[in-house]
């Protein structure tokens, strides 16, 4: 019999869904036990959020430094494959899975062990994977595979739909524009990589970096490797000054916090657009610089 763990944590049941699809074909074989754990915080997040505990989450999310989740029930132990499905919050895993990862049980479940990471965003994940990354080495784990689902509408259209979702609670805040989320044939679509992990399962295939190869696991979008970056480096610096500024007085990193959501919206507005063009224009000498940044990006399993 051979064992796998699913962790993850979803908010809206989004994650949820794809997750079981990926599970369902696993749940099915009678050659396999599923073991499906959804990881709870100790202090729920809201949702609708509120608008500042929205943002103020960030400093601690981004330097992975998240709140306590409940010690998860995990009922079985020496699982052949262990699959992290996980959402992307400011550019790094949502703050449960961090929390997951960072736990010394943790370790002892995934030391040597092949995990393949699940994520369901709207569209940026490329930062918070190579976090992820670093979890999981530092668990001692292997990644062998990543399958990646992001919003339906495109990149700008969820800029405003996602936060407008995730803020209101409506997926359709906007009627003009469309519904927010992952569309429901992509969420069902997960179900395709779980009965590729039951079949190489279930026929003693080793688990490793071609289960899901050649089955469009994970698509790089090259325009954001751009944003990505100058994001992650912007949130690193002032998530550091913001939790810094708490330590001296919660106003204070309140008030720093505000400053920064209006720096951010009008670089968001000015400096995006000027350096969409200027990356339009550099384009024919980016482009090998791009196409290496891509295939690092989409590894282990491609597209
Ligand atoms: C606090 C927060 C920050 C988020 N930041 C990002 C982000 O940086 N990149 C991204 O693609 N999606 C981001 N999202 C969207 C989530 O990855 C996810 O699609 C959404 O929250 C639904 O997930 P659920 O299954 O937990 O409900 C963020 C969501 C939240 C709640």
């Amino acid at each position: 019999m051979k064992k796998v763990l699913l962790v993850y944590y979803s908010q809206t049941g989004q994650l949820g869904r794809l997750a079981q699809s990926f599970a369902e074909p696993l749940r099915q074989s009678a050659g396999i036990r599923l073991d499906c754990v959804n990881l709870r915080p100790q202090r729920p997040y809201p949702f609708p959020w509120p608008f500042w505990r929205f943002f103020n989450t960030f400093p601690e999310t981004v330097h992975l430094q998240p709140e306590p989740i409940e010690a998860p029930d995990i009922p079985g132990e020496d699982y052949d494959v262990v699959v992290v499905a996980y959402t992307v919050w400011f550019l790094s895993p949502a703050q449960p899975v961090t929390a997951f990862l960072q736990r010394a049980e943790t370790k002892k479940l995934l030391d040597g062990k092949p995990v393949a990471t699940l994520i369901g965003c709207r569209n940026m994940w490329l930062t918070a994977q190579e976090k992820m990354k670093t979890l999981l080495a530092q668990n001692g784990a292997k990644l062998i595979g990543n399958i990646v689902k992001i919003d339906a509408c495109n990149s700008a259209a969820s800029f405003i739909t996602t936060p407008a979702w995730l803020l209101t609670g409506n997926k359709q805040y906007f009627r003009a524009l469309p519904a927010a989320g992952i569309a429901p044939e992509e969420l069902a679509d997960g179900a395709r990589f779980g009965a590729k992990l039951r079949d190489a399962l279930v026929s003693g295939r080793a688990l490793d970096e071609t289960v899901f190869q050649n089955m469009g696991a994970a698509r790089v979008n090259e325009k954001l490797i751009f944003s990505e970056k100058a994001a992650g480096r912007s949130f690193y610096l002032w998530g550091k000054l913001l939790m810094a500024a708490g330590r001296v007085s919660p106003l204070l990193r309140r008030a720093l916090l505000a400053f920064y959501i209006v720096f951010l919206i009008t670089l968001i507005l000015t400096v995006i657009p000027v350096s969409a063009v200027v990356k339009q224009l550099l384009k024919p000498w980016l482009r090998g610089w791009l196409g290496r940044q891509k295939r690092y990006y989409n590894l282990p399993s491609g597209e």
